[in-house]
């Protein structure tokens, strides 16, 4: 079952001053609000007085373009990886999404005449609004970013290589009050997402120590989120937000995104003024559209891309889903052509290496071994093992060399095994012992057990056919 988030709460910048100026006090107090929400967080609220005097506008649009029959939503296409209508009777989410929204008349032309051929304007003229007052907002807050890395002079050139994506989303009701999967946990593979949604809640982010805290719905605010493509230009200088939709009840969730992403031809990559000895460049530079067809084509083919975002991938940080239609060996076998021998990938919400050539197994486990010594330190270690005290679980680390001494010294040394034998054989005895007794008591109990298991069993074909259908 999907949980509940818990109730801490978003940081609230204000942006609601048209006129923030570089340089003035009230633009650094907010950029060092900035930097303090991305570092905890990787997003924060930005409240802003002027989406308030919109929001009937555009969720008043939202509803007036989705309620529209499917075959007219479905006119609305692109020859470009994720764009256009997506929608499935059998999901919550439907969406669409508009390239190059900055420009007002790429609104009209592509998105509104496909639609209401005799025209919509207060449709086109609301979106065009939002698309520009949601621009400034990213605008602003990326130079903020740039200077907190002492990056300004890259700020021209950020921003006019960028691709603002309007995207239209609707969750439709599930109608049941367990929360409900709307959209599965992922990064947003693009450079910064700004989002504005209805009074129906179902955004969550998690926190570093992996809760969900509920991003609650407010009319004057934006959530604004660090995607991928800004944390490889920084080489890992912010995280990604880790975020998902769990929605509930009866109400249709409304939510606008504006997805500013680099256009087709620039590529991402770190600036030499982050990468130096001590922080070699994490990721290898990347085209973000000719990677969204690289998945399309090579990670995924055949995969319905109900929403770009959440199969994003890009060539070092890349998120892919098992069970697409090439086996997985293949798939990586693929990706390794492309990218080369050594590249991360995320399953789930598991950052994992993926090592493709004798050369580089053997950096892994000699050059390099003291990295790779380690256990990953998870929640379920914490909790189960004493905060990680147990040896097969502590990090690597003085204390995890001491139990292993000890270990070596006094459990594992050939003079402690023959003097320990007796006792072992001994342990070894009681426990066939206790199987055979346990075995002879589970044969009488055979047939209550096979029952249980059945049930059990159809419970989780039912649960996992659910999940399936939610995603
Ligand atoms: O529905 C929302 O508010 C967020 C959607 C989302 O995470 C995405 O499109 O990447
Ligand atoms: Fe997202």
């Amino acid at each position: 079952m999907v949980s509940l988030g818990t109730a801490a709460k978003l940081p609230v910048i204000d942006f609601s001053n048209q006129n923030l100026k570089p340089g003035t006090s009230e633009w650094d107090s907010a950029k060092h609000q900035v930097q303090q929400a991305l570092e905890e967080y990787g997003c924060f609220r930005a409240s802003s007085d002027q989406v308030v005097e919109l929001r009937e506008a555009v969720f008043g649009a939202m509803e007036e373009v989705f309620d529209l029959p499917l075959e007219t939503k479905k006119l609305y296409v692109s020859d470009k990886p994720f764009r256009g209508y997506f929608g499935h009777p059998s999901k919550l989410l439907e969406s669409m999404m508009i390239d190059e929204a900055q420009i007002a008349e790429n609104i009209e032309q592509r998105l509104t005449t496909t639609l209401w051929p005799q025209g919509n304007t207060s449709f086109s003229k609301t979106l065009v609004s939002f698309t520009e007052l949601s621009t400034r907002l990213e605008k602003t807050i990326r130079r903020m970013i740039l200077e907190i890395f002492g990056m300004d002079k890259y700020v021209d050139e950020h921003i006019d290589s960028t691709n603002y994506l309007l995207k239209l989303m609707k969750y439709k009701a599930p109608q049941t009050s367990e929360p409900t999967v709307g959209a599965v946990a992922h990064n947003d593979m693009n450079t910064l997402t700004i989002l504005y949604q209805n009074e129906v809640d179902g955004l969550q982010v998690q926190s570093k120590a992996g809760e969900w805290i509920d991003v609650e719905p407010s009319p004057d605010s934006f959530v604004v989120m660090v995607g991928e493509s800004l944390y490889i230009w920084l080489n890992g200088g912010l995280s990604p937000a880790y975020h998902r939709v769990v929605v509930k009840g009866n109400k249709a969730r409304y939510s606008a995104g504006l997805f500013s992403a680099s256009r087709g031809g620039y590529r991402v990559k770190a600036p030499e003024e982050l990468v130096d000895d001590k922080n070699p460049m994490l990721f290898k530079p990347f085209d973000y559209e000719e990677f969204l067809g690289f998945y399309l084509t090579q990670v995924a083919p055949g995969a319905v891309p109900v929403h770009h975002i959440q199969h994003p991938c890009c060539p070092f940080v890349l998120r892919y889903r098992l069970g697409g239609q090439q086996l997985t060996h293949k798939t990586l076998g693929a990706m390794a052509d492309k990218h080369g021998p050594v590249f991360s990938i995320r399953l789930g919400s598991n950052k994992v290496l993926v090592v493709s050539s004798w050369e580089m197994a053997k950096e892994c486990f000699t050059v390099h071994d003291k990295v790779f010594s380690t256990r990953p330190n998870t929640v379920a270690s914490r909790l189960l093992t004493y905060d990680s005290a147990m040896f097969g679980f502590a990090p690597y680390e003085p204390y995890w060399r001491e139990m292993r001494k000890i270990a070596t010294v006094e459990l594992l040394s050939s003079n402690r095994i023959v003097k320990t034998r007796g006792y072992e054989e001994l342990e070894y005895l009681v426990m066939v012992k206790y199987l055979q007794e346990e075995m002879k008591s589970l044969q009488e109990n055979l047939q209550e057990v096979k029952k249980h298991l059945q049930g059990k069993i159809k419970s989780l074909q039912e649960k996992l056919q659910e999940e399936t259908n939610l995603q």
